[in-house]
């Protein structure tokens, strides 16, 4: 196993990371409640366990599949972090060379066995982790390639993260059209005079502000959509959220790591969780939908889906049909810095309820948590680098509760390092994605060929 380590990381005992990361924790240790692990969940206990900065946590038990790959070698060694292949049951099948397929670099899917009521019969078993069944989860380790990631991660930053798609920081600041990308790199280039970024709420009449009502927070049902109610759900009020009244004007270089997410298609309502389909959808791009649409091709869901039993409700087993039917229209983008963390959630809010979820990292590598249909089952942790696609299919684990409950310091491979030959711009690419993890999510919500807005008009 891997376990070099550079001057500076979280395992190396005299580096400052370390030495930082111990007086922190003997300080909160201190200030600590007794018993308060008595009432956590199996789910938060993985996540208390995997975000700690101090003693770094154990991944022996993390399941690392670039460990498979030899010339994944260099990069397991980033920063001593590395996990194993003996600790979750897992099988290889071969990926399909159709057409689709053919622009991948590895050649193998891994997927989880899926024996029927193996969760409940092992329920009390001494080791939980080995007797969790996901089926259709399937992993694609590696398989983007190196010229793919860092084409990726510059759609992301440059070409996706700007008007008109939506991102976290557009709620709270004037975003130029150009972006945020845009706007760094011209703050880059003149820092003693950089031009801010003003605060949202300072451009619109006060009185407009939508004002939360005072109280104990609104709950949020997040009911799960489905083709019978997704028409009631889309018909409640969906205010913009209010932006800040706090926010000072502030440069574009102060705000990039603040930026978390951009959005993909559909427009997400964050507040209700539901999608806002009044907005209308922008359409997902070629780029994406195609890595999407190969790597949901490439794999063999026969194989994936062999001992399967699972209820697929009236339609029946729909990964027979994804060559054909599969088509995303929403995701987002998920942009994590070093200390940023994902909660446990499921994703609930798509009709399409078994359609593939796509999901490909890019940058630093981190830790995903992905369970059960609550949070009581304890969390396979599964060790996510770049260049790897995650798809979550079918009705358990399209329904799974999952999350990221860390980022990995300093391990971003070796090939987004910048070269001579590089264009002059991959130098800012890099050094932000030195403390970067990229996700991009992409789902499908509705049937292909599903217009919402013909249906509501035809009721
Ligand atoms: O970052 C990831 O790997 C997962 C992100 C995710 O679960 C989500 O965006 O819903
Ligand atoms: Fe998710």
């Amino acid at each position: 196993m891997a376990s070099a380590c550079t001057h500076d990381d979280a395992h190396n005992t005299t580096s400052p990371t370390y030495k930082k990361a111990k007086k922190r924790y003997l300080k909160t240790i201190g200030n600590r409640p007794q018993n308060q692990e008595s009432d956590w969940t199996p789910f938060r206990a993985a996540e208390k366990k995997f975000k700690a900065r101090f003693p770094p946590p154990d991944l022996s038990r993390v399941l690392d599949l670039a460990v498979y790959d030899d010339s994944r070698a260099t990069e397991l060694a980033r920063g001593g972090w590395g996990g194993a292949i003996d600790c979750v049951e897992h099988r290889a099948i071969p990926l399909l060379s159709s057409a689709n397929a053919t622009k991948s670099v590895s050649k193998v899917a891994f997927t989880f066995p899926s024996v029927p009521g193996l969760i409940e019969q092992d329920f009390f078993a001494q080791n939980p982790i080995d007797t969790l069944r996901l089926p259709g989860l399937v992993l694609l380790p590696g398989y983007l390639s190196h010229q793919d990631q860092r084409d990726l991660v510059r759609w992301s930053l440059r070409d996706h993260a700007r008007y008109p798609n939506e991102t976290n920081l557009d709620t709270h600041y004037l975003i130029p059209e150009t972006g945020l990308w845009d706007a760094y790199l011209h703050a880059l280039q003149d820092v003693s005079h950089p031009d801010e970024l003003q605060p949202k709420a300072s451009s619109i009449p006060i009185e407009t502000v939508p004002v939360e009502k005072p109280g104990p927070r609104q709950l949020i049902s997040n009911e799960a959509a489905d083709k019978n109610n997704y028409l009631e759900l889309s018909s409640t009020a969906k205010l913009p959220p209010p932006p800040s009244l706090t926010v000072k004007p502030a440069s574009p270089i102060s705000l990039l790591p603040k930026l978390r997410w951009a959005n993909i298609g559909w427009y997400y309502h964050w507040s209700s969780k539901q999608y806002d389909f009044a907005r209308g959808k922008i359409e997902v791009s070629e780029v994406i939908k195609g890595v999407c649409q190969r790597a949901v091709g490439s794999v063999d869901w026969e194989e994936v889906y062999r001992d399967d039993q699972s209820d697929w409700g009236p339609d029946g087993p729909g990964w027979k049909d994804w060559q054909e039917t599969y088509e995303p229209d929403a995701g987002i983008v998920n942009f994590y810095q070093t200390k940023d963390t994902l909660m446990a959630h499921v994703d609930r809010s798509e009709v399409c309820a078994t359609s593939p979820l796509v999901s490909i990292s890019l940058g630093c590598a981190a830790i995903f948590l992905i369970g059960g249909d609550t949070r009581d089952t304890e969390p396979i942790p599964i060790l996510l680098r770049s260049g790897d696609v995650v798809i979550m299919s079918g009705p358990g684990c399209r329904r799974a509760y999952h999350g990221v409950p860390r980022i990995l310091e300093n391990t971003l491979p070796p090939h987004f390092d910048v070269l001579d030959e590089d264009p002059q711009d991959w130098k800012f690419y890099q050094e932000y994605l030195r403390t970067t993890r990229v996700n991009i999510n992409v789902r499908q919500v509705f049937p292909k060929d599903f217009d919402p807005q013909f249906e509501s008009e035809g009721q």
